[in-house]
C-alpha cells in the first residue's frame, strides 16, 4: 500500500471503492474532481477483491486491478491506490474496510465516495446503517440512474459534476469486440490490457 504520509492529521480523506475491472477514465475524473473541487485533500482508490454484489462475475486477478489502479493514478499526488482489502475476508465489506482504516489511521476523517448507481443497493449493505451514521458520503452523479430515498439522507451529499458514460463493462465489451479503448482508458492501463491480453484469451 502507498504511504498515506502526506496527509496532515485531522484532515478528510475520501475512499473510493470498487472492483476496477478495468480502471477507466470516469473513475479518475471522479476521484480527481472530488479531490479538488470538495473539502477532500485526497482521494483513496480502495481496489476491491471482491464485491459482495458482484460474486460469480468475471474479474480479472486483483492484483493485476491494483497495477492498472497504480499505472493510471501514477504522478497525481491526490491519489493514492490501497490494497488493503487483499488481506482481508472475501467478499469485501465496506463497513469492515473502514473500520480498518480508522484502526490505522485514527485521526484522519474519511468520507465514502461511490457512483450515484451504488444509491439505491446502499440500504442493502453489511451494516448499512452504521455506515451512514458515521460516514459521510459524496455522490458523484451517473447516467440512467433513478433518483432514490436514500439521496435525502442528511449525510449523503450529489455533487455537481459533470455526467460521464463510461462503465468498466462497456471498456470490457469493446476489448472483447477488438475495438479501440483510446481514451477510454488511460494509454499505461491500454498497454497493460492489451500486454496480457486481458478478456481476449
Ligand atoms: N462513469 C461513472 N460515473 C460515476 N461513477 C462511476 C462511474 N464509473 C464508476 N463509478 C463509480 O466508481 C465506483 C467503482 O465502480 P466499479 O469499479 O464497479 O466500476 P463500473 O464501471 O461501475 O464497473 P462495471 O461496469 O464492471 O460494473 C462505484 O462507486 C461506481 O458507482
Ligand atoms: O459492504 C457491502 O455490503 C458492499 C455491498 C456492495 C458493494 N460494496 C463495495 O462497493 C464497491 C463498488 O461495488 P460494485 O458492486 O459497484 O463494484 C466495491 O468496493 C464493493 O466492495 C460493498
Amino acid at each position: 500500500m502507498s504511504s498515506p504520509a502526506s496527509v496532515p492529521n485531522g484532515r478528510k480523506v475520501g475512499l473510493l471503492f470498487g472492483s476496477f475491472n478495468p480502471i477507466h477514465t470516469g473513475h479518475l475524473i471522479l476521484a480527481h474532481f472530488m479531490a479538488t473541487h470538495t473539502d477532500l485533500e485526497e482521494v483513496w482508490l480502495v481496489v476491491s477483491p471482491q464485491s459482495p454484489f458482484k460474486v460469480g462475475r468475471e474479474l480479472l486477478p486483483e492484483q493485476g486491478r491494483l497495477r492498472m489502479v497504480e499505472a493510471a493514478i501514477a504522478g497525481n499526488d491526490r491519489l493514492r491506490a490501497l490494497d488493503v482489502e487483499f488481506g482481508m475476508p472475501k467478499p469485501s465489506y465496506t463497513i469492515d474496510t473502514l473500520d480498518e482504516l480508522r484502526r490505522r489511521y485514527p485521526s484522519y476523517r474519511f468520507v465514502l465516495l461511490m457512483g450515484e448507481d451504488n444509491l439505491p443497493g446502499l440500504p442493502r449493505w453489511k451494516e448499512a446503517d452504521r455506515i451512514l451514521a458515521e460516514n459521510e458520503v459524496y455522490v458523484y452523479p451517473r447516467p440512467g440512474v433513478a433518483s432514490t430515498d436514500v439521496q435525502m439522507h442528511p449525510g449523503i451529499q450529489v455533487v455537481t459534476a459533470p455526467l460521464l458514460d463510461i462503465s468498466a463493462t462497456f471498456i470490457r465489451d469493446c476489448v472483447r469486440a477488438g475495438k479501440s479503448i483510446r481514451y477510454l482508458v488511460p494509454e499505461p492501463v491500454e498497454q497493460q490490457i492489451q500486454a496480457a491480453g486481458y478478456w481476449r484469451t
